[in-house]
């Protein structure tokens, strides 16, 4: 099967361009990279995936941030503001309340625009370039938009966003608006905006930069690249889990990628790939249910809810690579309370890592599994927090202390204090 994790590096197909091109994950026709656009394969819909002919080692990168991995991408540099090197953080109070030998927190939320998207951006709207196309798109709970917006700005491209109205985080429309993206707000969720935007781009009226886009994801495997290098400089060893919330399951796929890549290449030894463990929301869980049920695909959810908007989710279009990703690497999926997300959310701000709800999801479902035996008490295990607090900003005054009016006095302010 074309995604198993040890499968060897593949040959390069005379569709190749500069060793680089494009293969469907289902039937394994390839395709030329940037000759024309597509998102999905000509033959079967498959998802596609970017392959290259000499997938890279360690001692390939250098420098900085996304671009340090440039031998792992399809470019030498993108449109960049720039992305990437965000914090690996110790939080010792969460660690030993979860009972793990070894708790670090790689904070996304860090990136330009305050989420991971960032990183997938920055390759997509240098490839929308190479394409020579006129308008970026996307649909979005609002990370996506954001990061769309801004990188669309920077490359001086025009972009639309599709929005579900009514349930996109105010930083995330402000950010949107004021990178200049026109927004439409749809009367119906998520999923529903996707169907139209890829309505939009099979009609070529738009560029597509959803994750359905291969090359999003590009961006995002250097995500697992600055975990792994990081890790180890610090602990001489690679973690043995990475949590992290589910929405469109990009990120899941992309982490998969990354690790398959490298041991492609012999830089990685199968034995230490981290175990891609997955969490959603229980009001938007498609990709648990496919995991628990033991499904090679996933079953849409007509209606989700969650206070973690972002992963507001009912059909991961990435379940076809994330799924092969969770079960070759022996991780899991779990499903979350709103009120454990919120719960964890505080648990973080209390570490001084501030994130939005959908990035605390990776702590709740580390805590259910700890709980629940599944991840064991001598595991390292990093957790991936995806977006920040101000994405947000009524989820973190629900959850957090209420502002307390006071006199403009010194005395009855020291009385306030002191009841
Ligand atoms: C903050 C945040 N966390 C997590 C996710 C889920 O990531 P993925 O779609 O890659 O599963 C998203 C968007 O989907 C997001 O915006
Ligand atoms: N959380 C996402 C949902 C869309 O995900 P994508 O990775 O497919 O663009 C968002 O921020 O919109």
């Amino acid at each position: 099967m074309s995604l198993d994790l040890t499968a060897a590096a593949p040959a390069a197909p005379t569709t190749a361009d500069d060793g680089v091109w494009l293969a469907c994950i289902e039937c394994g026709e390839t395709f030329a990279p940037f000759s024309s656009i597509r998102y999905t394969c000509d033959h079967c819909d498959g998802l596609l995936e970017v392959r290259y002919a000499d997938p890279p080692t360690f001692e390939d990168f250098a420098g900085d941030g996304v671009w340090r991995y440039a031998a792992a991408l399809p470019f030498e540099e993108g449109v960049s503001l720039p992305e990437g090197s965000t914090p690996l953080h110790h939080v010792p109070r969460l660690e030993s309340e979860v009972g793990v030998e070894r708790l670090r927190v790689k904070h996304e939320g860090m990136n330009p625009t305050g989420s991971f998207k960032d990183r997938g951006m920055t390759v997509g709207v240098r490839v929308a370039k190479e394409l020579g196309v006129g308008r970026l798109a996307c649909a979005s709970t609002g990370n996506t938009s954001a990061a769309l917006a801004a990188y669309g700005a920077r490359g001086g491209m025009a972009t639309l966003v599709l929005l579900p109205a009514g349930k996109v985080a105010a930083g995330k429309i402000a950010q949107a608006a004021l990178h200049d993206a026109r927004i439409l707000e749809v009367d119906g969720n998520f999923d529903d905006c996707l169907d139209i935007v890829q309505e939009l781009a099979a009609r070529g009226e738009v560029y597509l930069l959803n994750s359905l886009n291969p090359f999003r994801l590009e961006g995002q495997k250097t995500i697992g690249l600055e975990i792994l290098e990081e890790f180890r400089a610090d602990h001489d060893t690679y973690p043995d889990r990475i949590v992290l919330p589910v929405g469109n399951a990009g990120n899941t796929s992309a982490l998969y990628k990354c690790f398959r890549e490298l041991v492609q290449s012999g830089a990685l030894d199968p034995a230490d790939v981290p175990k891609l463990t997955g969490v959603q929301a229980e009001g938007a869980a498609p990709l648990v249910e496919a995991v628990e049920e033991g499904n090679d695909g996933i079953r849409r959810w007509p209606d989700v809810e969650t206070v973690a908007t972002a992963i507001r989710i009912g059909n991961p279009v990435n379940a076809p690579k994330a799924l092969p990703g969770i079960r070759a690497t022996g991780g899991t999926a779990v499903a979350v309370s709103d009120e454990a997300i919120t719960d964890a959310q505080r648990a973080l701000a209390g570490e001084g890592v501030g994130v939005e709800p959908a990035s605390a999801a990776s702590i709740a479902g580390l805590r259910k599994l700890r709980d629940q035996g599944v991840v064991d008490a001598d595991e390292q295990v990093v957790c991936l927090t995806t977006g920040h607090l101000l994405k947000d900003p009524d989820a973190a005054f629900e959850a957090g202390n209420d502002p307390e009016p006071v006199p403009n006095d010194a005395e009855a302010v020291l009385e306030h204090i002191a009841e």
